[in-house]
């Protein structure tokens, strides 16, 4: 996991927000297969690593063809493509993976999710953004902030998050996913190295300074449910460490 401190009260400059995505990236690099990478320059260049992952995804293959009983459906039976993960990510010469953004209301996770999304982009990398509060708005507009309903917002976001990088695409989930075993279990759905855990390690009351939405003070004032603003402390490893 890497931990980004909270920075000061004051609104983050393009360049600010452009060294956060550099200083996860550099973090991250050798996990999503940039190695020795000039960050500078030489994003676009072929990625090394993915080699290697083509051999894993080719012994990956022989996935049974028996049918399964999976959750409530029997008789499910996997179907192959010729078509795999190994092939989309040479067409697209990256690694798909998930870049999982956590942290409280207003740490800045939306933020940096856009600056790393741009920032990648700009250098010809496909990514692709879940954000807690989009997401809300259509496949999980079921769900409210209950630990089941954020366990299930979680589970669904995690799932989604594994196709996108099974299809080559580096997903950046951008979600307050406070609860530890909720994230674990979405990390468990990939291969540990294309699972990276981002920490936004920013504190109670900086957020609730910031409360851009209000909900810092309709929380304290009762008017929401289920918020985790006075929890919150618990619900975070006090620090993170990459
Ligand atoms: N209790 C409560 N009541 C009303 N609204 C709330 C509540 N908790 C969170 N929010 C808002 O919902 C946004 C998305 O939350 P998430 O899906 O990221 O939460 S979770 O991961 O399921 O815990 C979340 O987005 P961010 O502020 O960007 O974190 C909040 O705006
Ligand atoms: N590094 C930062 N320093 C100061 N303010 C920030 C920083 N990152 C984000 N913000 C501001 O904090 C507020 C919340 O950011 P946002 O990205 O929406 O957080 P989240 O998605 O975690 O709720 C916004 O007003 C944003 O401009």
């Amino acid at each position: 996991m890497a931990a980004i401190q909270g920075a000061g009260p004051f609104s983050p400059s393009p360049l600010a927000k452009s060294r956060f995505a550099r200083i996860v990236l550099e973090t991250n690099a050798t996990r999503i297969g940039l190695h020795g990478v000039d960050f500078r320059s030489s994003f676009l260049k072929p990625i090394k690593a993915m080699a290697n992952d083509c051999g894993a995804a080719v012994s990956g293959k022989n996935l049974s063809q028996m049918a399964k009983t999976v959750g409530k459906a029997t008789n499910i039976v996997w179907h192959k493509c010729s078509v795999d993960k190994c092939d989309r990510q040479q067409l697209l010469e990256q690694k798909g993976c998930v870049i999982w953004m956590t942290g409280l209301s207003g740490s800045g996770k939306s933020t940096l999710a856009c600056a790393l999304s741009r920032g990648l982009h700009a250098r010809g990398k496909l990514t692709y953004i879940l954000d807690g509060d989009n997401v809300r708005h259509g496949l999980n507009s079921d769900l409210g902030f209950k630990a089941e309903d954020r366990a299930e917002n979680i589970r669904r976001i995690g799932e989604v998050a594994k196709l996108f990088a099974d299809a080559g695409i580096i997903c950046i989930a951008s979600l307050i996913s406070p609860y530890r075993k909720d994230r674990d279990a979405c990390r468990a759905l990939l291969p540990e190295r294309d699972f990276i855990e981002v920490f936004l390690d920013v504190p109670l009351e900086v957020c609730e300074a910031r409360d851009p939405k209000g909900l810092y003070k309709l929380a304290r004032s009762g008017k929401i449910k289920d918020s985790i603003t006075t929890e919150g402390r618990e619900l975070f490893p006090p620090k993170c460490y990459g």
